[in-house]
């Protein structure tokens, strides 16, 4: 086995689908380790990948060992499975406010450290991933770790000091895009369309928004200037937006999460 995950629910499964997808590694090259049998069982199913309930056999059999569990229980995996890490391991963070130094402090030793941030668009494909890495990581050991993430989206090396800012623009604003979804939807329900329509709707203008926004390069404000002609619908509602602190509640919930992240 070449790469393990602790824990195997939304983004670790997300990321395995990826690298499978992608041929980074095969199935019988990633272990994985679950709480119970019936989550073992799904991995298995759904993933076909190598399984186990003992979280110290994911870092006895594999060299890439990515912690997928929730960030509150960070302290006590590492406890559980310190003791089997060596120099030759890379530790794969991917919660957020969960630091390099804070990983290789609790690791107790030095070892090669690794923090992403990807987001739940990975499931299709189109996941968005910050990394940074410790000085013991190596040029090779960065490419290995590029090959993972980008085989489930893109990646963007960064500094350390912006992964809070990564986790609230692309690891959480996946979520306030889909209540912006939701919300554009129930607003189309409201003026009669069916609500199977309207999310195919709401969708694929924000898929093709996004789109156009990263092929052209454009300023995202003269994007939406092409969307508003004079006195028309668009500017309408642009008015009654700024009004009601549209820019202002996404400002604030991104430096909300972001202030989260560094508290954690
Ligand atoms: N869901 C998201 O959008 C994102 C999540 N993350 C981070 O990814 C990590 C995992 O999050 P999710 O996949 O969303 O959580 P999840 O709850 O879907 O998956 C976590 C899995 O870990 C298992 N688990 C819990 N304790 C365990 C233990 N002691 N040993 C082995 N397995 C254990 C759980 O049974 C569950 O299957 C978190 O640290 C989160 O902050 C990062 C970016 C985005
Ligand atoms: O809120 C969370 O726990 C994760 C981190 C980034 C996105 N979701």
């Amino acid at each position: 086995m070449k790469i393990g995950f602790i824990g195997c629910g939304n983004m670790g499964s997300a990321m395995i689908g990826g690298i499978l997808k992608n041929g980074v590694f095969e199935k019988n090259e990633i272990i994985v380790s679950n709480l119970t049998e019936e989550g073992s069982r799904r991995s298995r199913e759904k993933l076909g990948v190598v399984t186990t309930l003992d979280n110290c056999e994911v870092v006895k059999n594999a060299n890439i060992v990515i912690l997928a569990v929730k960030p509150q229980f960070y302290e006590e995996v590492i406890g559980e499975i310190k003791s089997f890490l060596t120099p030759q391991h890379m530790i794969v963070g991917i919660a957020p406010g969960k630091t390099l130094a804070w990983l290789e402090e609790k690791c107790e030793q030095p070892l090669k450290v690794v923090r992403l941030m990807p987001n739940t668009p990975a499931q299709v494909g189109a996941g968005m991933t910050g990394a940074c890495v410790n000085d013991r990581v190596t040029e090779e050991d960065l490419d290995q770790i590029l090959a993972i993430t980008n085989s489930f989206g893109r990646t963007e090396v960064v500094p350390e000091r912006l992964m809070d800012a990564v986790s609230a623009v692309s690891g959480c604003s996946p979520a306030y895009v889909f209540m912006f979804i939701e919300a554009m939807a129930d607003a189309a329900v409201a003026q009669g369309m069916p609500r199977k329509q309207a999310y195919q709707f709401a969708a694929q203008a924000v898929l093709g928004s996004a789109k156009l926004l990263l092929e052209t390069g454009m300023h995202p404000g003269e994007l939406k200037d092409m969307v508003c002609s004079p006195a028309g619908t668009t500017i309408e509602g642009v008015r009654i937006l700024e009004k009601n602190g549209f820019r202002s509640a996404v400002f604030e919930a991104l430096q909300g999460a972001a202030d989260k992240g560094k508290k954690m």
